[in-house]
């Protein structure tokens, strides 16, 4: 009687409000279904609510496998389906993240060599890689440039085509050293026990189809699959769900094609429009109504999308207030460009709103420098999400291959890493007889440097060779767990501390950072209490850019609109809104490209709560000289109606704050 009570209760707080259609989508029992819906008309609330409802009604957490675009979002969706029915439910995360633990459990199966102790290379890990590959080759970059590999290698995974085909298909040029580099690329992934981001989907997808038994165990588990985001779903990512909703297909989806902004990436928005042909009884759930944004807004995003021909007819409405019309600022150059958004900032802020309430998007990450010129002079606190992750410093960058080798003895990437730090008179020639050696006895070299016989094995016997010997086995021999206790005895173990503060010119910089790493290790095994040193690594290599915005801390938020999905802000502003950024110049000879473009924009605009405002600059600086630029063609497209120009003339630099704290208590 008390369980039957409590969740009834818990159940009126779940289902508070819904609109009836949200109700519908959140309360939906079995079978298919699809949430096709506009921006900011609580697709999210819904995934959430769901999640919550699901569990309210009996169903367990770890039967429900709910994946989000960001780890972030998931993080989001957690909280509150906790504060809801006071469970966090595990399976919530990026596809990437629910693979890889996916892998962890099943790697194995695929007797290709990998283990479950397998790294996870990040992309610059796999320019390390691609760069020995080409060595090996006797291959130059300028022959063949790894970034141009790794993409090539990235489209044939997530379209789950055979990767020398796809290359035969797609390269018009140096299709037979393409061929040969992603071939040697594949190989040393498997020796080194390592994977890509794409193979983390592929992989999982892989065991899926080849292992019935596999297949269907994990169908049976999660009895619930829902996914937020679906019109960002590539091949692989779309197969996947279909390989894990069994016979009930017991799919949730929700989506907007309209933002569909991830095509360069393999996204295909299609996958929402075939969605009933796949699951013909599917049952499609429309909602209509926007929560977020004011009618000026609204306006403004369906006008501007009503100019796309590739898309599926949806309104969307709302009942709030009217609000201010959209602002559109002329400025003459960069400069003014900044300027202007400071001075209206500090109005803002005058009025009383706060700085994390303010965010400033842009079409490309170097188009922040200006902007962040200007924040700096005038002394305005500014966060730029997706810069440089911090997990990409180098420091962090080092202490974490001490630590990956730890776990994946045959993780050459991180191996080299660690000779480098350690200027231990390894150098490359030392280092190719190590990995010739290994090979020759089958093992990874990480386990021959540990081994009690290292010095018959190897043969020849130099100090160096000794001396590293002894400080590999002493790293093995430090404990596993727990993995904060760990991490310090590695950071001690490496010397890294010290040889940063004897050598680096950013000693102070750097020395902080990796005590930031130590307190976030501290947070995480608080947070999940029993975890190895591999969750740890995993946890952090999954990481994204778009995971590092902060809406707690009071600044203004920079990034681009790519960023922005998901989001939302009162204030918005839009940047650079001119031919060449928006729609971008690699865009706009087709059709399709000024169709992404415009739904870039759409994303932009219904980010904001209560007021847009969209800059273009008639001028800028570039490295060829100054540049005359044209108002984007979109802002045409906006109705007039709600459209607020003003041309801002005035060119001055802006006084330099740079000494001192000024209003915002913050000196830079
Ligand atoms: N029925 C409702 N009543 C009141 N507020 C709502 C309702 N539904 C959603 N909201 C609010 O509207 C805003 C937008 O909701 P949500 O983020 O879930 O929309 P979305 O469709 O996921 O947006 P996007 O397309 O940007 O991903 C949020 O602030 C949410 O709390
Ligand atoms: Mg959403």
């Amino acid at each position: 009687m008390g369980d039957t009570h409590a969740i009834m209760t818990i159940s009126a707080d779940i289902l508070r409000d819904l609109t009836d259609a949200q109700l519908e989508a959140v309360t939906h029992r079995q079978g298919p279904m699809l949430v096709v819906a506009g921006a900011g008309s609580g697709k999210t609330r819904v995934v959430t609510r769901r999640i919550a409802y699901l569990i309210a009604q009996g169903t367990r957490p770890d039967q429900i496998l709910a994946m989000t675009f960001t780890n972030k979002a998931a993080n989001e969706m957690k909280e509150r389906v906790a504060t809801l029915v006071g469970i966090a439910p595990r399976n919530v995360g990026t596809f990437h993240s629910c693979c890889a633990r996916f892998l962890r459990q099943d790697i194995e199966r695929l007797k290709d060599g990998r283990n479950r102790q397998y790294t996870i290379y990040d992309s610059s890990d796999q320019n390390t890689l691609l760069k020995h590959c080409l060595k090996d080759l006797n291959l130059r970059s300028s022959d063949c440039s790894p970034n141009d590999v790794a993409q090539v290698i990235s489209r044939a995974k997530t379209q789950r085509q055979d990767i020398v085909e796809y290359i035969h298909n797609q390269c018009r040029y140096d299709a037979d050293t393409y061929e040969k580099v992603a071939i040697a690329y594949e190989t040393r992934l498997r020796q080194q026990n390592a994977v890509d981001f794409d193979d983390l989907l592929l992989l999982t997808a892989k065991i899926l189809s080849e292992y019935p038994i596999v297949r269907e165990m994990y169908q049976t588990r999660f009895k619930y699959l829902l996914i937020d985001e679906y019109q960002d779903t590539n091949h692989l990512q779309y197969d996947l769900m279909k390989l894990l909703c069994g016979e009930e297909q017991n799919v949730h989806a929700t989506g907007d094609p309209d933002q569909s902004i991830y095509s360069w990436r393999g996204a295909d928005y299609t996958n929402i429009m075939n969605f009933t042909s796949d699951f013909p009884d599917a049952r499609i759930v429309r909602l209509e109504q926007n929560y977020r944004s004011t009618q000026c807004i609204i306006h403004a995003a369906n006008e501007l999308i009503h100019q796309n021909a590739f898309r599926l007819d949806k309104d969307l409405f709302t009942e709030n207030e009217i609000g201010s019309p959209i602002r559109v600022i002329s400025v003459p150059d960069e400069a003014s460009e900044a300027l202007w958004l400071c001075r209206r900032i500090s109005e803002l802020c005058t009025e009383g709103h706060s700085l994390r309430d303010m965010a400033v998007f842009y079409r490309t990450n170097g188009q922040s420098r200006s902007l962040e010129d200007g924040f700096m002079r005038m002394g305005i606190p500014y966060q730029v999400v997706g810069n440089l992750r911090f997990y990409d410093r180098k420091e962090i960058k080092d202490l974490l291959a001490f630590l990956r080798l730890k776990c994946n003895p045959a993780d050459l990437v991180s191996l080299q890493r660690v000779v480098t730090c350690l200027n231990c008179g390894v150098g490359p020639k030392n280092l190719a007889a190590l990995v010739a050696t290994a090979e020759q006895h089958a093992m990874p070299v990480f386990d021959l440097l540990c081994r009690d016989d290292f010095a018959a094995l190897f043969g020849k016997n130099p100090a160096w060779a000794q001396h590293f010997c002894q400080w590999c086995r002493a790293l093995r021999a430090l404990p596993d767990q727990p993995v904060d206790e760990v991490i310090a005895a590695v950071l001690e173990h490496s010397g890294l501390m010290q040889n940063i503060i004897a050598k680096d010119d950013n000693a102070d910089d750097r020395v902080e950072n990796i005590h930031e790493l130590l307190a976030q290790v501290k947070s995480f095994v608080t947070n999940h209490g029993d975890c190895t040193l591999i969750d740890y690594l995993q946890e952090v290599s999954l990481i994204s850019d778009l995971d590092t915005y902060d809406s707690e801390a009071d600044y203004v938020s920079l990034m681009t609109l790519h960023c922005a999905k998901g989001l939302e802000f009162p204030f918005v502003f839009i940047t650079g809104v001119e031919e060449g950024y928006l729609p971008h110049q690699h865009s706009v000879n087709t059709a399709n490209g000024i169709e992404e473009e415009r739904r870039l924009f759409y994303v932009g605009l219904t980010r904001a709560k209560a007021e847009v405002t969209v800059l273009f600059a008639r001028g800028r600086f570039t490295w060829t000289g100054s540049d005359q630029r044209e108002p984007s063609r979109f802002l045409a497209e906006l109705p007039e109606e709600v459209v607020q120009q003003q041309i801002f003339k005035h060119r001055q630099a802006p006084p330099n704050h740079r000494r001192g704290a000024n209003h915002f208590g913050y000196s830079s």
